[in-house]
C-alpha cells in the first residue's frame, strides 16, 4: 500500500526502484550502460542525495544536472521520447510506492526539471546540427 514519504530511506526506495525499471527499459537502459557507462554503485546514492536535497534542502547534493545532460546529448541525442519515457517510469514508481504531499511535489518537480532539461538539450542538438551543416558546406 502506498505510504507518505518521510525519510531518506523512502527516497532511497524510490530511487532504487525507479532505476531498476530504467535498467530494464529498452528505450533508456542503453544510454546509461552503453553511452554513459554508469557505475551504478556510485550513481544511485548520488541520485538519493539529489532528490533528498530537492525535498528537504539537505545541501548534500553537489552537481550540475543540466550540464551533465547537455554533455550526454552530444554523445547520444536525448529526445522528447526519452524524456517522456523517463517521466512515465518516474511517476509510475512514485504512485506504486507513495502517496501524499511530498509524492505529489516530487512529480511536479520532476516535470519542471525535465521540461527545462529537455529544452536545453534540444538547443545543444540544434546547435550541433547547425555546426555540422556549416562545416560540411
Ligand atoms: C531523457 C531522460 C534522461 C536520461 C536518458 C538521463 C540519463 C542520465 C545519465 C546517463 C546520467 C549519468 C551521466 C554521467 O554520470 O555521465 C544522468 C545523471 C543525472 N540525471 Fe539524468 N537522465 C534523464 C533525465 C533526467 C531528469 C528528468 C532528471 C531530474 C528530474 C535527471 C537527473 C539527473 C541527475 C541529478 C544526475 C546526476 C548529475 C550529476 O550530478 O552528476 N535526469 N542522467
Amino acid at each position: 500500500m502506498p505510504v507518505p514519504i518521510q525519510s531518506r530511506d523512502d527516497i532511497q526506495r524510490l530511487v532504487y526502484r525507479f532505476y531498476d525499471k530504467v535498467r530494464q527499459d529498452p528505450q533508456l537502459s542503453f544510454i546509461f550502460n552503453d553511452v554513459a557507462h554508469i557505475d551504478w554503485d556510485t550513481h544511485l546514492p548520488h541520485m538519493v542525495d539529489f532528490w533528498e536535497n530537492i525535498v528537504w534542502g539537505t545541501g548534500n547534493y553537489k552537481g550540475q544536472p543540466m550540464g551533465v545532460h547537455m554533455l550526454l546529448t552530444r554523445k547520444h541525442p536525448l529526445t522528447a521520447e526519452h524524456f517522456g519515457r523517463w517521466k512515465e517510469l518516474f511517476y509510475e514508481t512514485i504512485d506504486e510506492l507513495f502517496t501524499g504531499e511530498i509524492a505529489d511535489e516530487l512529480k511536479m518537480r520532476a516535470h519542471a526539471i525535465a521540461g527545462v532539461m529537455e529544452m536545453k538539450v534540444k538547443h545543444v542538438s540544434l546547435l550541433s546540427q547547425t555546426s555540422q551543416t556549416t562545416t560540411t558546406e
